[in-house]
């Protein structure tokens, strides 16, 4: 293997309390992967990212049975003039707005919601994501809030961290609910029963160990299965949707609009939406733009003492 890429590309606006992306591209026979778990995540939970990783770059990915994936535009929680124009200017016909950040109240959620549906029109479909944020009482009640506010949601991700409230939330609301991280931090994302808590299934590579393992996923879990990214780079997101470009079925638009969300890219063959769409590939983009985003010395030491140690693991 050649010497790992390390990167650093900030983002256009805080996700999920980062703001800086950092991750290393890994080469292979059969091309690059993406490896970038999240700061807050173990060295074992880390194992899975480095799996997608190793089979992006040693084995490549299943055939595809479509060419083209639609995506959703991802808003983060910004101020409703800002989510305008997030939406507008994406050329995305859904929206994924982030809602229930405990820096905002649910009235500037429903303001943001209100300025996404304006932006989309009424053949936008807006879904939000709660990120597990709520109980079952105040999910009841926003849900209710929000899919008024945004004329009618298409779903709701997450809004608590069980199944069993989701299964109560879903109960109690008319709004479909999407599962997310009841999925990909399950002990077993094999054996995590959703359906009857869950109308679609939220599904990512690399918290699922790769593309063919996330399939095997998609289908045990019996749902309608929308994929995502988790940032990555475009070497990365190709293989979300590469993923998104195996399943049997794909009803709904996919979270892999993510581009948007970082000021640079690894490569010049940015996977940015055109009209709502991203290109499934075959194989993942050469890196020719990750020296322009080279981490400094000190985090690249970090992410190569990293990719050491999980590499470990992989292999015991
Ligand atoms: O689904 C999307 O639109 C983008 C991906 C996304 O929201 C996400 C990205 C990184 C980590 C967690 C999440 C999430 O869905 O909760
Ligand atoms: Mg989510």
């Amino acid at each position: 293997m050649s010497e790992p890429l390390v990167y650093a590309i900030p983002l256009r606006n805080r996700f999920r309390g980062v703001t800086v992306r950092e991750g290393v591209l890994v080469r292979g026979p059969a091309g690059w992967g993406e490896f970038c778990p999240f700061a807050d995540y173990g060295d074992q939970e880390s194992v899975p990212w480095l799996r997608a990783a190793l089979e992006a770059s040693r084995e490549g990915w299943p055939a595809p049975v479509r060419r083209r994936v639609e995506v959703n535009t991802t808003v983060p929680v910004v101020e409703a003039e800002k989510a305008y124009q997030l939406a507008a200017e994406s050329g995305c016909r859904t929206a994924k707005v982030k809602v229930a950040d405990p820096r905002t109240s649910l009235s500037d959620d429903c303001d943001r919601v209100a300025a996404v549906r304006d932006a989309l029109g009424s053949n936008g479909a807006i879904r939000v994501d709660a990120n597990a944020a709520w109980d079952v009482d105040t999910a009841v009640k926003a849900v209710r809030e929000l899919d008024k506010a945004a004329g009618g949601l298409e779903y709701v991700e997450q809004p608590c961290p069980s199944i069993d409230e989701l299964a109560a939330v879903r109960r109690k609301t008319d709004v479909r609910i999407a599962a997310d991280e009841s999925i990909r931090r399950a002990e077993d994302p094999l054996r995590v029963a959703v359906a009857n808590a869950a109308d679609v299934a939220v599904i990512k590579v690399a918290p699922l160990g790769g593309v063919r393992r996330a399939l095997q996923v998609a289908e045990a879990c019996g749902l309608p299965c929308v994929v995502s990214s988790a940032v990555e780079t475009s070497v990365g997101l190709a293989a979300g949707l590469a993923l998104a470009g195996a399943l049997p079925e794909l009803d709904f638009a996919c979270g892999l609009g993510t581009m948007s969300l970082l000021t640079s890219d690894t490569t010049s063959a940015a996977l940015s939406p055109v009209d709502g769409y991203l290109p499934v590939l075959t194989t993942p983009p050469e890196p020719d733009r990750a020296h322009e985003n080279e981490a400094d010395d000190a985090t690249a030491e970090q992410w190569r003492r990293r990719l050491d140690r999980v590499s470990q693991l992989v292999n015991s």
